[in-house]
């Protein structure tokens, strides 16, 4: 049962439109139990529940990482779950995946790794001799500035710390262009100063864009500081989707279980 519902203005065409989403690994096993969402409005919507409840596995979904088992996915007019080849590379390149373990090349310099953002956007002759266009590279660096990184641009993503590393990869995924910013976990490898300052990127970047960030983070009073919305899940389903102000105790218990947790 979900137990509130975001406020969805029938006006607005949806960003991105999730209904009857299921997902099993293996036949019958279903992780994810008919997910229904939609998403109309920009900035941060953040996803929590518990560990194996199927979080990182919607968002694969979305990205098509993995092949739903069944449901749609509308995005851009499209049902990104039928989605094929050429087609599915153009509608890929629209949605930004930010990764907990950032996922960078990490021989590669920073810049190169922003620049990688625009891979999906090039032909595959110049992807593979990594001919990026002027504009595209002048791109890049005014990316880097705005995460701060401007002097670490010819560094290796190897020699970066985990903070810097989570901001190149939120740099390449804005460098899509993206009409939708998914992120799996960005802040949890990190401290909780660089946690902040990382969903500070997201949100600012989500605003700019007028985008919206699906972002799954299991901290939740991080969650509630910076989205507009939080959707809760428990055993493969949403069981809370509304305001953070709205989460209480009892929705609490009822998406992670038990109660001693609780302080
Ligand atoms: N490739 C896979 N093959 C088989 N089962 C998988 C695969 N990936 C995930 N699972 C299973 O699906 C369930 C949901 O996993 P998922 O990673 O989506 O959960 P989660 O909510 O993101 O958890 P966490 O917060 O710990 O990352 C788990 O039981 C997991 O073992």
């Amino acid at each position: 049962m979900i137990m509130t519902s975001a406020q969805v203005n029938i006006e607005t065409a949806p960003f991105l439109e999730i209904k009857g989403l299921e997902k099993a690994y293996t036949p019958g096993n279903l992780i994810l139990k008919g997910i229904d969402i939609s998403i109309v409005e920009s900035g941060i919507v953040a996803i929590i529940g518990p560990s194996g409840t199927g979080k990182s596995t919607l968002l694969r979904c979305i990205n098509r990482l993995i092949d739903p088992t069944a449901g749609q996915i509308i995005f851009d007019n499209m049902d990104l779950c039928k989605a094929r080849g050429q087609q599915l590379r153009k509608l890929r390149r629209q949605v930004g995946m930010v990764f907990q373990e950032y996922n960078l090349v990490e021989r590669l310099t920073v810049i190169e790794n922003v620049l990688t953002g625009r891979l999906g956007y090039m032909s595959s002759l110049a992807a593979w001799r990594r001919k990026f266009s002027q504009q595209d590279i002048n791109t890049a660096f005014e990316l880097l500035d705005a995460v701060g990184l401007t002097e670490h641009a010819k560094k290796r993503a190897d020699s970066l710390s985990g903070g810097q590393r989570q901001r190149v990869g939120i740099a390449r995924a804005v460098m899509q262009n993206p009409r939708i910013l998914l992120a799996d976990e960005p802040t949890s490898s990190l401290d909780p100063k660089t946690a902040v300052e990382i969903m500070e990127l997201l949100e600012r970047f989500a605003q700019q864009k007028n985008i919206p960030a699906l972002v799954n983070i299991h901290d939740v009073s991080l969650a509630s500081r910076f989205a507009k919305r939080i959707i809760g899940m428990s055993d493969g389903k949403i069981v809370y989707d509304g305001s953070p102000d709205g989460i209480t105790d009892d929705h609490l218990k009822q998406i992670y279980g038990g109660e001693s947790w609780l302080v």
